[in-house]
Formats: C-alpha cells, sequence, structure tokens
C-alpha cells in the first residue's frame, strides 16, 4: 500500500521524496551471504512521518543505511533502487551521498557517545555540520527569527555570527543557554543532551528528510518522551520528512502518519499508522 501525499506541503506533495522499490541489500561473510533486506518497498512524501517498525535484526537499520549510503562493513546493495527526489542514489558515488548526507538527508544516529567525537566541543561539531554544508554564517528566516526573539540582529543579506548561529540551534533543540552548551564537550552532556546536540547537528543543515535510527532507545522513558515530542515538533515546523526506525509498535503509532512494518528483511505491512495498529500485527 502506497501513503498518500500529505496536504499542505506544496505542489511537490504528489511526488515523493524517496521512493524505495523491490531494495535487496546483503552481507558477505566467510560462511556465506545474509540477505538483510529482500524487495522492500517504502515510500515517502515531503514533511511526511513514516517510522520502520520490526524485531531485532528484521532490516530496519539495513534499509536506513542503505539509504543514507553507509552501510557498514560488506553491506551492498544487490538490486531494486532508491529515488531521492527522483534520482537513483543506490549506486551513487562516495562524493554524490556526501553530498546529500546532511544537506538533503540527515540522520540522528542510534547511539549519541560513538556519533559525537570526544575530543571537540559539542559547539565545534554542530559548525562542522554547518560549515561541510556551506552554511556556516547564514541564517534562515527560522533562524532570524530566533535571534531576533534573543536580542541579536542578522544582517539583511541573512548574515549571523557563526557561533550565535550554532548557540541558537542548540537552543531548538532544546539545549537552554547554547553559548555555555557549545563549549563543553560530549561527557560534560547528559545522554538526553547529547541526543538533542546530535538532532542540532542533524537538522542544522535543514535537510529535506531526516533518518532517525531508534533516537533516544538508550535513555528512560521520560526523557525518551520528551526529545521524540520536541524532534516532532521541530520536524513538523521545519517541513522536514521523517523516517523513524523502532522495534516498539506502540511508540511508531503515535510519532508517525505511517508505519512499515519489517520481518525477515521485508516488508510485510505498511499503511496508515493507526490502521496498521488496529491489523493487530504481530511478529
Ligand atoms: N555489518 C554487518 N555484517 C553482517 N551482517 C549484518 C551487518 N549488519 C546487519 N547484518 C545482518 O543483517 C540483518 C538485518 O540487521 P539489521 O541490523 O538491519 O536489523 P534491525 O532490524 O535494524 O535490528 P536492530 O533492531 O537489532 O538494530 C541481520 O541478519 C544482521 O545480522
Amino acid at each position: 500500500m502506497t501513503p498518500r501525499p500529505v496536504p499542505g506541503h506544496g505542489a511537490d506533495s504528489d511526488a515523493p521524496l524517496l521512493d524505495v522499490r523491490e531494495l535487496e541489500v546483503a552481507f558477505r561473510s566467510s560462511t556465506g551471504t545474509v540477505q538483510a533486506v529482500r524487495q522492500a518497498n517504502l515510500t515517502v512524501y515531503p514533511g511526511q512521518s513514516v517510522a520502520i517498525v520490526g524485531e531485532s535484526g528484521s532490516g530496519k537499520s539495513t534499509l536506513a543505511h542503505a539509504v543514507i549510503g553507509l552501510l557498514p562493513g560488506t553491506g551492498r546493495v544487490t538490486g531494486g533502487q532508491i529515488l531521492f527526489e527522483g534520482e537513483d542514489i543506490a549506486h551513487a558515488s562516495a562524493s554524490r551521498l556526501r553530498r546529500l548526507r546532511g544537506s538533503e538527508i540527515g540522520l540522528v544516529p542510534q547511539d549519541p557517545m560513538s556519533n559525537l567525537n570526544p575530543v571537540w566541543s559539542i559547539g565545534f561539531q554542530v559548525k562542522e555540520a554547518l560549515r561541510a554544508n556551506g552554511l556556516a554564517g547564514v541564517a534562515d528566516d527560522r533562524l532570524a527569527a530566533l535571534a531576533a526573539e534573543d536580542g541579536t540582529q542578522t544582517s539583511e543579506t541573512g548574515r549571523i555570527d557563526v557561533n550565535e548561529q550554532v548557540a541558537l540551534l542548540l537552543q531548538d533543540a532544546g539545549l537552554p543557554d547554547g553559548a555555555r552548551r557549545a563549549r563543553q564537550y560530549p561527557h560534560e552532556f547528559s545522554g538526553g543532551m547529547r541526543q538533542r546536540a546530535l538532532i542540532a547537528i542533524g537538522l542544522a543543515a535543514r535537510p529535506r528528510l531526516l533518518i532517525a535510527d531508534e533516537p533516544t532507545s538508550a535513555l528512560d522513558v521520560t526523557v525518551q518522551r520528551r526529545i521524540l515530542d520536541h524532534l516532532g515538533r521541530l520536524t513538523r515546523e521545519l517541513g522536514t520528512a521523517t523516517l523513524f526506525i523502532t522495534h516498539d509498535l506502540g511508540l511508531a503509532a503515535e510519532r508517525a502518519e505511517h508505519i512499515v512494518v519489517m520481518h525477515r528483511g521485508r516488508v510485510v505491512e505498511s499503511g496508515p499508522s493507526l490502521e496498521v495498529l488496529q491489523g493487530g500485527f504481530r511478529w
């Protein structure tokens, strides 16, 4: 079943942002080949939130990592297409994928500790995400409005002091006192704060699609809820589509408009969240 376009996201909402067709991903090992993803289909429209749900080992992360061009180890796309804004990126070059990551497709990874560099300040890491996409010192409308609220002026040409920009991005991800937070290092942050820093980094370049891989699974339930609420609000306000990976069907139904259920590498169910939840699918 193909998800319906989300109303109110402009004329291009008729066209999928991401259209995964018959995707096959395999890992080679000394004992043979593991077919991690089989003939998987998945569509995400602009601004839409889609969750991939499934038990451990069902292929959720592999599918998401294939989309972002970050398959680990011997993982290879062995069939099918990954159309992003109509372009097949299943076999795109490393440099094309690097350009897409961050600027068009952001990632909030599963494990904040191993995805933040311990020797760099948080602010430096946000700045790097901006620099990599040529956006250091550039304020979009949202940042200009946040700067005005903060009593800072942006120039008429949309320039902003890069340290102020970093502080605002951290604040927007739910880290008050962003200027001070920017000077701190990952070990000075709690797990929840590190996750928020990764959200700031993932959204810094305003990607059209954000992939969130079990973004809060290591956190306690209250912190998890608060962060997911914040992430949902932020992506809605920014108009960012999200591909949310989780093993928790209830959480997926709460957080996403559309659910794709994976089992042993295959998409076995796909539809509006409520329908999938009420369908009582069990793996
Ligand atoms: N780096 C790897 N090398 C070899 N096989 C791998 C690798 N990563 C994943 N796999 C295999 O691919 C299959 C799908 O794994 P994947 O991690 O995508 O599942 P998942 O649904 O995301 O699980 P989890 O919820 O535990 O992260 C599994 O059989 C797994 O063993």
